[in-house]
């Protein structure tokens, strides 16, 4: 068989040799490459897609990785990762011990800053920057941003500083109009005003003091060089603006760029998804969130919706289509989120505020300072709570009950099944006097039948699954499941009891007396950290109130998580079934013998 062009390239100066006339050949190369492995394996499409003659120009004209490269979000770094000795083991990529989906300084020295959460690229971008200065080092630092990740206040901060500094560095600006979802907001429409030409307008980028270019072709090869060649010969603050279509080169990827933005598995060569039938399978929680805000909204005209940039993950879309003038997606922007849901709070609205756990990590002071300090009744639905799978350590949302937790006024819900998603929402939105934090999952429960009457929750209640004898197991949110099958194959069964505690905060004191007065041990299950989460309360109740008993926590250890399937992340984590089932036994044997 015919070598590729890629074939001969391991590392970018590999790439350097090439005849820049091969280049594109070697975009449509890698390109194929992608389409190939990520049609079996999965993840992110249609980012990388789009930025492939960026990625080659890049390395082509820039001496990585003495000069420093990085990518915002990192979702579209799979053509850098190809280039920078990564092909071979590309096929590994977000598994079980495999190659990371985003950018990763422990990887290569190629990765010069780890990603994963949007605009942090500039910030990072300039301290580098202005640390060579300080070093007496002449490199290039360059970030790559996003049109949406660019609108965030992060990415605001850090031009703004960059304005004022010498440091060399060049922000290059991936305009494809789109985030994950459609772009939103008013920079979105200044840079169609741009693309359009049709309109005098000030530049924004001039006016924060950067020497701006563009808008050019992003995929057109020879000008992207000449042009990076150009900005290489000019110190200080450079803005180039490129235009660049997500998915390119995949027709279905570029016809549907939500889709295809991590489009799970498709055939290679037609492009069409391979799609699972969703008949008799549970519903995914997003859904039941997103159908249930519908159906509650629509009888009270008081509740709004509001998504940082994921109307799709989160299913927030069904009311954005079915109550547009109340559900609000406010581009990449956690932290406005957060304290707009506030302001509307303060004024009789009932903000459901849905931000995946991990970026609300983000937002932090604003959860403290403008919603819990004054007691304001926002509603979180704390989305991919728990172990995200093959997104890997910078998206599990393994912090939130621990973060939260500390929060004076905040009370904390975890669902264990879809019935208890959809009443608590039906619950809170009858009217709170505090702000509260429902977290659930990624991805789909157990219940079919999910869609019952409305029923109300008892604020700080937990529920007894099944009464036992000598161990007590206290289980929050959805990782109940586990301990039901756990006990079921536990063959003193009789032993176990099981309780779905349903809220972090408060805890159900009354049901924690009755248990502590009356097991011998106890174990405590969450599918997040355990310092500071769920069992860090139990324990905390349990020396208040003297009690002696041994108690076995379980939940993620003090450590991050890599990228996995959840099953193997909870087996690694000892949550699985089995790894629970072991802990009763062990704990069943310690009591015997005491
Ligand atoms: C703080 C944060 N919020 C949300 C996300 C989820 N997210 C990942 S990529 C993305 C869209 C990025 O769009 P853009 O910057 O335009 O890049 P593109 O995908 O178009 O290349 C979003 C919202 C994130 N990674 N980080
Ligand atoms: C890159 C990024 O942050 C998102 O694309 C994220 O991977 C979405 O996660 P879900 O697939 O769980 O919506
Ligand atoms: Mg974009």
């Amino acid at each position: 068989m015919n070598k590729t062009l890629l074939d001969h390239i391991n590392l970018p100066k590999d790439l350097r040799q090439l005849k820049q006339a091969d280049l594109p050949q070697l975009a449509q190369e890698l390109r194929n490459y992608i389409i190939n492995i990520v049609a079996t394996k999965e993840g992110h499409l249609g980012a990388s897609l789009g930025v492939i003659e960026l990625t080659i120009a890049l390395h082509y004209v820039f001496n990585t990785p003495n000069d420093k490269l990085i990518w915002d979000v990192g979702h579209q770094a799979y053509g850098h990762k190809l280039l920078t000795g990564r092909k071979e083991v590309f096929e590994t990529n977000r598994q079980l011990n495999g190659i990371s989906g985003f950018p990763k300084r422990s990887e290569s020295e190629y990765d010069t800053f780890g990603v994963g959460h949007s605009s942090t690229s500039i910030s990072a971008t300039l301290g580098m920057a202005i640390a060579s200065q300080l070093n007496g080092e002449d490199k290039h630092h360059i970030a790559v941003i996003g049109d949406a990740s660019i609108a965030s206040g992060m990415a605001f901060e850090g031009l703004n500083h960059a304005g004022v500094t010498d440091a060399n560095l060049l922000v290059i600006l991936n305009d494809n109009a789109i985030g994950i979802d459609p772009s939103v907001g008013a920079l979105k429409q200044y840079l169609t005003n741009v693309k359009k030409g049709t309109e005098k307008q000030d530049n924004i980028f001039e006016a924060l003091n950067f020497n701006y270019s563009g808008p050019i072709d992003g995929h057109d090869i020879p000008l992207l060089i000449s042009e990076l060649r150009r900005l290489k010969t000019i110190k200080g603050a450079k803005f180039l603006h490129i235009i660049t279509t997500k998915g390119k080169g995949l027709k279905q990827a570029e016809l549907d760029q939500v889709k295809y933005h991590a489009p799970g598995k498709f055939d290679a060569n037609t492009g069409e998804l391979i799609v699972k039938s969703n008949a008799n399978q549970p519903p995914k929680f997003q859904d039941v969130f997103g159908e249930t805000i519908v159906e509650l909204a629509l009888k009270n005209d008081k509740i709004v919706g509001i998504t940082p940039a994921m109307p799709t993950g989160s299913s927030l879309k069904y009311m954005m289509d079915t109550i547009p003038n109340r559900a609000f997606d406010v581009g990449i922007a956690e932290q406005h989120a957060v304290t707009l849901a506030a302001g509307m709070a303060t004024q009789g609205l009932i903000p459901f505020c849905n931000i995946y756990s991990t970026f609300l990590q983000r937002a932090y002071d604003q959860v403290i300072h403008d919603v819990a300090l004054q007691n304001l009744p926002v509603i979180f639905c704390l989305d991919r709570a728990g172990l995200v799978g093959e997104d890997g350590a910078t998206h599990h949302g393994v912090f939130d009950l621990a973060y939260l937790n500390c929060i004076p006024n905040m009370v904390i819900f975890a669902p264990s099944n879809a019935i208890a998603l959809r009443n608590i929402m039906y619950t809170v939105q009858l009217g709170i006097d505090f702000p509260i934090a429902i977290r659930y999952p990624r991805g789909r429960g157990r219940l079919l039948n999910w869609k019952k009457p409305f029923e109300t929750i008892e604020i700080g209640k937990g529920n007894c699954i099944k009464s036992g004898n000598d161990i007590a197991i206290l289980s929050i949110g959805t990782i109940l499941k586990n301990v039901e099958d756990a006990i079921a194959l536990t063959e003193t069964n009789e032993s176990i009891g099981c309780y779905d505690m349903q809220f972090v905060k408060p805890l159900d004191e009354n049901l924690l007396h009755r248990i502590f007065t009356k097991y011998k041990a106890i174990i405590t299950i969450e599918d997040g950290a355990i310092i500071g989460g769920f069992a860090s309360s139990i324990l905390a109740f349990a020396n208040t109130h003297q009690y002696k008993q041994r108690i076995v926590t379980l939940g993620i250890k003090d450590q991050f998580i890599e990228h996995g399937s959840v099953s193997q992340l909870q087996k690694l984590q000892q949550l699985d079934t089995l790894s629970v089932k072991k802990a009763i036994e062990e704990l069943l044997l310690f009591i015997n013998n005491n």
